[in-house]
């Protein structure tokens, strides 16, 4: 059924009529809310006017303290009422630009009369507070137009399905109050208006996509079942936009009892952080809490450690592939993230239990108070049945004990004098006064010479000894350093440790360069988080129970390791990992490659899987020619948006290749594209490039410090470019050298795949065979003109 000319006329009144209702609330609101501002304001400067102070007998501070508190719960009350009306009118005024963008028609089963809802970001009901113009997109029923097309159709509330027929299902384009675009759609949500959306230009910040979410997406978006949520999803399928539906979504389910800081967003770099913080506000809920793995282990590890972190990790892997210490590092890389050498370090802790602690000694003026010896004996003098970690803390009690032992002595010695003789006047005075407070109320005086002295004597002590006493506090008798070291001291300490741990030859070799950075107090991001899984089993596992929804994105970079150490420490947390095969950078095991740990985590029966292979990001050609260069790429399918195939031009020269690219990107200016990228290999690449070409372009250098992301053209190494998009994408210098090896297929994918509309690629002189070897008829190919 096409739509007339008549249905088009109603729609628009509608939308007229709905739009007038949001202005007229919000007009009402603004009055409302200036009213109660100013009450606010009233009340804060009268609030002593309303209490009654009078402090004269016990009665009175108690009545006093009533008056107070009364004050304070009617400004707390208003307070909470004039935030609530200011977000309402926040909501409102969204919607009086866009109210809703679909509609379905819905009879259910039994009723001949169907019943018109209409989507929009927030629910808005009429006057009578009962009769609901627009649904919330996250509402029961208006899962009905994500999910179905005309026809039979059901959603699930609280009390059940409900059944029925969904008559129509419309979509609309409303802008500043006026209707511009309306379809009724099919089996798919309006591929028209989708195609629309997908054409616009990238404005270096991630948009909602609430209107066009696709039915696979909503599963992702809606599921509340499992305790893992597994996507596997195609470059551009809409992982990240999903995923942060979702967190809208759960808001709103249960808005009751989940507030937004209760979730957590992994993501890959700090810069992604700001490319996604506008999605949620947009729909009118707070963000998450984001942050990224590495951020985690600075915290934890940060004082200790120099950490590296996993681009440094990477752009090692990437320059130095020439150094024969180079394939060394990379079979330690994936050794230590496996889950082989989990299981080793449990083993490790296991043989603690009876055998090879090892601890500092606990020193005092170039003494042993306690030594690492006795400290051994203490350990595995106790009960072996009590756990390892209650051992810890016992001997934590005890060294205090010896401490207090030990000062008692120690107050007589000589050196304690000299520092009393040392004391500056001001000093002497601190600790006088300091001794008068200690002994208020003991008629305390400095009358007694030989007291003054012992007094100050055993306080000069114990101020010596607090370092010493924090360090037992803090469990620092452990030495976690040489027990993670004493991994590496010998070859075969795991083979002992687990019987079949699939070592890789160069297994020595990785012990000794593993030893050569510890020793200059280098954590190789590889060992950051085995370091501390190794730390927390033995003194204990920090744990924030407070956060109930995990979201991991691009979990393909995540090891084995690290996903079991976020499930330690968000014990009551759901988790959603979100990543593609495809795109593990990294030289670790990925996590997705056979979903074996992933769903191991929580268990198969709490793990559920589902997989996107609908690419949005990219239109038709590029994706074509991107999916080519990754085995089972075949299964990606392209979403129907044209453009042009992508460019490969050679050059024989760096000046050919910078004219070349010069030339290309203003033109892509003069096409009227506002996001292009000029993707690199390595950091190190990238600024040669933006050297090389900042005096002829307008160019911003992306590092792995920068803030943000901004419109124009950027430089930036592949790894950074992860999880974002572009309009253009131009890939500096595509050549067989420096796009040699296996290893960097999919860093290289992964920077093909950034482009929405265009991607261009330059190679200084043969191609990467990664392109070569794709399919002749996806691509062109150009010799540079000389300009
Ligand atoms: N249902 C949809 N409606 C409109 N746009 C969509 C939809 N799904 C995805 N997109 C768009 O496709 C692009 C890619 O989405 P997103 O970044 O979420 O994908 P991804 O799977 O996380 O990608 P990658 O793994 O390549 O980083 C974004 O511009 C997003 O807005």
């Amino acid at each position: 059924m096409s739509i007339t000319e008549q249905d088009w006329k109603a729609e628009q009144e509608r939308v007229h009529s709905v739009t007038g209702k949001i202005q007229a609330r919000i007009e009402r609101l603004e009055s409302e809310i200036g009213a109660s501002k100013a009450e606010v304001v009233d009340i804060r400067k009268h609030f002593w006017d309303e209490v009654t102070v009078n402090l004269s007998t016990a009665e009175d501070i108690t009545e006093t303290y009533f008056s107070m508190k009364q004050q304070v719960e009617v400004l707390s009350e208003r307070e909470r009422s004039y935030r609530h009306a200011a977000e309402t009118l926040r909501k409102l005024r969204r919607l009086a630009v866009s109210p809703y963008f679909g509609r379905i028609d819905f009879a259910e089963a039994g009723s001949r009369q169907a019943e018109q809802i209409y989507l929009g970001i927030a629910s808005f009901a009429d006057e009578d507070g009962e009769t609901y113009l627009i649904y919330d997109w996250r509402a029961p029923i208006s899962s009905l137009y994500y999910d179905y097309p005309p026809g039979p159709a059901a959603y699930a509330t609280p009390h059940g399905e409900i059944a029925g027929e969904l008559m129509l299902k419309r979509q609309y384009a409303v802008q500043s109050g006026e209707l511009k675009l309306m379809f009724d759609t099919g089996v798919t949500i309006g591929d028209e208006l989708l195609k629309q959306v997908l054409s616009r230009s990238s404005d270096s910040q991630m948009r909602t996509i609430v209107a066009t979410i696709q039915k696979e997406q909503n599963r992702i978006i809606r599921n509340d079942r499992s305790r893992m949520l597994i996507v596997q999803g195609a470059a551009g399928s809409g992982k990240t936009s999903a995923a942060l539906q979702r967190v809208a979504y759960l808001l709103y389910k249960h808005r009751e009892h989940l507030k937004a800081d209760q979730m957590v967003l992994f993501s890959p770099n700090p810069l992604f952080n700001s490319y996604v913080a506008t999605v949620l506000p947009e729909l009118g809920e707070e963000n998450m809490q984001q942050t990224t793995f590495q951020e985690y282990l600075e915290h934890r590890l940060g004082k200790q450690f120099q950490v590296e972190d996993p681009f440094s990790q990477l752009e090692s892997l990437l320059t130095g592939a020439d150094d024969p210490q180079h394939a060394v590092r990379v079979s330690g890389i994936r050794y230590k993230s496996s889950a082989s050498y989990l299981q080793a370090i449990r083993a490790y802790k296991e043989r603690l239990e009876r055998e090879g602690m090892r601890f500092k000694s606990i020193r005092f003026r170039g003494e042993d108070i306690v030594s690492a010896e006795q400290l051994r004996e203490r350990f595995y003098a106790y009960d072996p049945s009590i756990r390892l970690t209650n051992r810890i803390v016992l001997m934590q009690e005890w060294l205090l004990e010896q401490i207090a032992e030990f000062e008692e002595a120690e107050w007589q010695k000589h050196w304690v004098e000299d520092e009393i003789e040392l004391l500056s006047n001001e000093d002497y005075q601190r600790a006088y006064s300091k001794l008068r407070r200690s002994k208020r109320g003991k008629s305390f005086t400095f009358d007694d010479f030989d007291k003054e002295r012992e007094l100050l004597a055993r306080m000069v002590v114990s101020e010596k000894l607090k370092p010493v006493r924090q360090r037992i506090k803090r469990l620092r008798y452990v030495d976690v350093t040489g027990l993670y070291r004493n991994l590496f001291e010998e070859p075969e300490r795991i083979a002992k440790l687990l019987a079949d741990a699939p070592l890789p030859e160069a297994w020595p070799l990785v012990c000794k360069q593993t030893l050569e950075r510890l020793d200059r107090s280098e954590l190789p991001y590889e060992d950051a988080t085995p370091y501390l899984y190794l730390r927390e089993l033995l003194l204990g596992f920090e744990t924030n129970t407070a956060v109930r929804h995990v979201l991991v994105d691009e979990a393909q970079d995540y090891s084995p390791f690290q996903l079991e150490f976020l499930k330690r420490l968000f014990p009551q947390a759901r988790m959603t990992a979100l990543g593609d095969l495809n795109q593990s950078i990294y030289a670790h095991a990925s996590v997705m490659h056979d979903m074996d740990p992933l769903t191991e985590l929580y268990g198969a029966d709490q793990t559920e899987v589902i997989r996107l292979t609908r690419s949005y990001r990219s239109t038709e050609p590029i994706v074509r020619f991107t999916r080519g260069m990754v085995p089972g790429g075949d299964a990606i399918e392209p979403f129907n948006r044209s453009g042009e195939k992508p460019v490969l031009t050679l050059t024989g020269s760096r000046d050919e290749l910078h004219d070349a690219i010069v030339r290309d990107i203003e033109a892509l200016y003069a096409e009227g594209y506002e996001s292009v990228a000029l993707i690199c290999k390595t950091a190190g690449e990238s600024e040669e490039a933006y050297e090389a070409l900042k005096d002829r372009l307008p160019l911003g250098l992306i590092t792995k410090s920068s803030p943000s992301f901004e419109k124009g053209t950027l430089v930036i190494p592949a790894y950074l470019a992860k999880g974002v998009e572009f309009d253009a994408v131009v890939i500096y210098n595509a050549s067989g050298e420096q796009y040699r090896t296996e290893d960097v297929r999919k860093l290289f994918y992964t920077a093909c795949t950034r482009a929405m509309h265009t991607l261009r690629l330059y190679s200084l002189g043969e191609p990467t065979p990664f392109i070569t070897s794709v399919s002749e008829d996806t691509y062109e190919t150009t010799a540079a003109v000389r300009g």
